[in-house]
């Protein structure tokens, strides 16, 4: 058995960043920026009015002046003359200011009868204009390799970036294997369950970029599973899930070698996760988990998503982790490290009461892993444990 840390250093030696492509801005959302692109222009473009109001000359405000209106400003039309003094210009919210105007004062402040506007008594301090690239200046960097969430999306828009090179998306073919699986909706026999890990590594790849082919189920004999690594060719990555350890039905890893499997490793001193096995398998790199359904989840979050990561030229490293303080006794930890479904509330951390790992139910009610090294002494109430979010 090898450590988590070795096993992700094979993992990462198996997989190169995936190559970029052109992509629209619809389009790319979730998507890995490959190259640095730079803003098309200045935002705001122009000196731009904060609130409504008008526009007038600083220096000439104060409680009680007047003004001669002389126009208006709204926003995508801008008034087309110079202010001159003693003149006000109404103005509306991302309106350009006029030239020679530097200050808006809010129509709260202001009575206006006709084309005179007279100031209030009490004027708030202003000055209520965005000055020209206030935001962004042309040529402006958002810099490669970045996750593009929501927010670098609008601000993209906004550089007037209407396409932009983005990692290829890894895709990721899903093996389940068993005779006792059925799909979701189906009628299972007396003796089934039906396949629910498959689903959630799909959901959890495609959460973080990778494209997800969910493969029919393939059986525990030797013609299935070449069946279904036939099946899986092409793919970047391709996940078993189950038939791992040692059982006479775990076949796994005996077909996959049949069939090119070159081994980097199997069995790591984690728990749960012990039986995996990863190699390279024809042109994808094939990662072989182990069937319990939480160890196939959480290897997916300790193993795959770094691994997807990677593929997409975010770097090499393992799940972000942070240290949070313990909220119940531990016994000391045994030889692997233990993965701990944990709750976070209030900043503490607790584990669940049952660590089994068929139990489905106790991981959808976690937020976070307890991470525990091999031997970790017995720990008490209030020392930091490390733990990463799930
Ligand atoms: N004698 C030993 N037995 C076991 C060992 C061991 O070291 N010695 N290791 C145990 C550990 S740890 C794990 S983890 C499991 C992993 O076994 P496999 O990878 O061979 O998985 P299966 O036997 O095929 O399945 C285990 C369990 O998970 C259910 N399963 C499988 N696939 C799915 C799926 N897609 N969706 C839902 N449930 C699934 C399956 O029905 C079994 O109940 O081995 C231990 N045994
Ligand atoms: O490693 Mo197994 O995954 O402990 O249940």
């Amino acid at each position: 058995m090898i450590s988590v840390d070795d096993a992700l250093a094979l993992l990462f030696d198996l997989v190169s960043p995936s190559p970029s492509e052109t992509v629209t801005l619809r389009a790319a959302a979730g998507r890995v920026l490959a190259e640095d692109v730079r803003a098309l222009r200045d935002q705001p473009p122009f000196d731009a009015s904060a609130m409504d109001g008008y526009a007038v000359r600083s220096a000439e405000v104060a409680p009680g002046a007047s003004f001669r209106l002389v126009g208006e400003a709204a926003a995508g039309h801008r008034f087309p003359g110079r202010l001159a003094p003693g003149q006000a210009v109404r103005i509306f919210t991302g309106a350009p200011l006029p030239d020679g105007a530097d200050r808006v004062v809010i129509q709260e402040d202001v009575t206006a009868s006709g084309d005179v506007i007279t100031l209030g008594q009490s004027i708030d301090t202003g000055p209520h204009v965005r000055p020209a690239a206030a935001d962004f200046a042309a040529g402006a960097r958002m810099e490669a390799p970045r996750r593009l969430g929501a927010h670098d999306i609008a601000l993209l828009a906004a550089m007037n970036i209407a396409e932009l090179p983005v990692t290829r998306r890894p895709t990721v073919a899903i093996i389940a294997t068993g005779d006792e699986l059925v799909m979701p909706g189906e009628e299972p026999g007396p003796d089934q369950i039906i396949a629910s890990n498959s689903f959630g590594l799909a959901a959890l790849v495609e959460a973080h970029g990778a494209v997800a082919r969910l493969l029919p189920i393939a059986r525990d004999n030797i013609e299935s599973l070449q069946t279904a690594f036939h099946q899986a060719r092409g793919a970047d990555l391709i996940l078993t899930i189950g038939g791992a350890s040692v059982g006479d039905h775990d076949l796994v890893g005996d077909v996959a070698a049949t069939m090119g499997l070159e081994r980097s490793f199997y069995k790591i001193a984690m728990r749960p996760g012990k039986p995996l096995m990863a190699g390279r398998m024809e042109g994808s790199v094939m990662v072989g988990l182990p069937g319990n359904p939480v160890s196939a989840m959480v290897c997916g979050h300790v193993f795959i998503l770094p691994m997807l990561r990677a593929m997409q030229g975010l770097g090499a490293g393992a799940a972000p982790s942070f240290d949070a303080p313990l909220g119940v006794e531990l016994p000391q930890n045994g030889p692997r490290a233990h993965y701990m479904r944990a709750s976070l509330a209030n900043g503490v951390a607790a584990p669940a009461a049952s660590q089994d790992s068929a139990l489905l139910g106790v991981l959808a009610r976690a937020d976070i892993l307890m991470i525990r090294p091999p031997h970790d002494p017995a720990r008490g109430v209030g020392e930091m444990v490390k733990c990463m979010h799930i």
